[in-house]
């Protein structure tokens, strides 16, 4: 159903409200079909950072590409077709039922005033059933529980069969299951995807690379075995951890070890 993905490289980002720097200089890529994790505590600009890729957001300093363009030389329409987006409260000043709230992804491809065709229609109920909402499809989205809410917005972002996929807090209100479904069906897309994460152990299992931010600057890029050290954990949450690798995967366990947290 998807599109493949599209090489996404941003340079030297950087945004300031009054005279805090929110973003400051701030590079990353995701290569082509890879999954890219954004980290960061409260505050620390990922949202900003994301509003800036997905083009909300002029950066003061920077410039975006998403399969070679430079997205603010493109178009909003053409941007939308070349990026989905999963942002927080995503859903829009009106309220609409569930079809019709998928459906919205298809705009991007469909020419003015016109009907949603068979094929529109199709690539939506597809979309409902990969987000486990098809059954929601009459309910009006405020109704909605807030996980309920957060799987449907996942599907409108995939009725869009955008080759990048931006997801701001995608398991934000999401049960252990979901949170898991999310996540690997991201995977099993198998699009570019770059994810601003709050769980580590998600990020440490799905993604191939993260960037770690702490006030608005990256103080680490890499794998998530290089990226969560526990090093890094106390560094820029304050945490202490323990960070093993799983026997079952290899990939980073990280346990939490708050008693000293001041
Ligand atoms: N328009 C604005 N004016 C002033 N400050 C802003 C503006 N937008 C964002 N900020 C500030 O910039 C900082 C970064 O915000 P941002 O939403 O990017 O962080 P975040 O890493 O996504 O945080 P969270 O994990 O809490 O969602 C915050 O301190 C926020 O209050």
């Amino acid at each position: 159903m998807s599109a493949p993905g599209a090489h996404l490289q941003a340079d030297g980002l950087s945004w300031q409200a009054a005279a805090a720097h929110i973003v400051r200089d701030v590079s990353l890529h995701a290569a082509q079909g890879e999954f890219v994790g954004l980290l960061g505590p409260n505050g620390s600009g990922k949202s900003t950072l994301l509003r800036m890729v997905y083009r909300v957001l002029r950066p003061a300093g920077g410039r975006v590409r998403v399969a070679g363009r430079d997205v603010w030389q493109a178009g909003a329409r053409e941007s939308a077709r070349a990026m989905a987006v999963l942002a927080q409260e995503g859903g829009g000043a009106f309220d609409l039922c569930v079809r019709d709230m998928v459906l919205m992804g298809r705009t991007p491809h469909q020419s003015p005033f016109a009907r949603d065709s068979d094929e529109d229609l199709r690539i939506a109920a597809e979309a409902l059933e990969r987000t486990d909402t098809a059954h929601l499809v009459e309910r009006m989205f405020s109704t909605l529980s807030g996980g309920e809410k957060q799987r449907v917005l996942m599907a409108r972002a995939l009725a869009q069969q955008a080759p990048l996929l931006i997801l701001d807090e995608p398991t934000n209100h999401l049960d252990v299951r979901h949170q898991f479904a999310l996540m690997q069906l991201v995977r099993r897309l198998g699009l570019t995807t770059l994810a601003a994460l709050h769980d580590l152990q998600l990020a440490a299992h799905y993604c191939d690379r993260l960037y770690l931010l702490q006030d608005g600057a990256l103080v680490a890029q890499g794998t998530p075995a290089q990226v969560l050290t526990a090093k890094h954990i106390a560094r820029v949450y304050g945490v202490r951890a323990s960070v093993t690798p799983s026997a079952h995967s290899g990939k980073p366990v990280i346990e939490y070890l708050p008693d000293d947290l001041r």
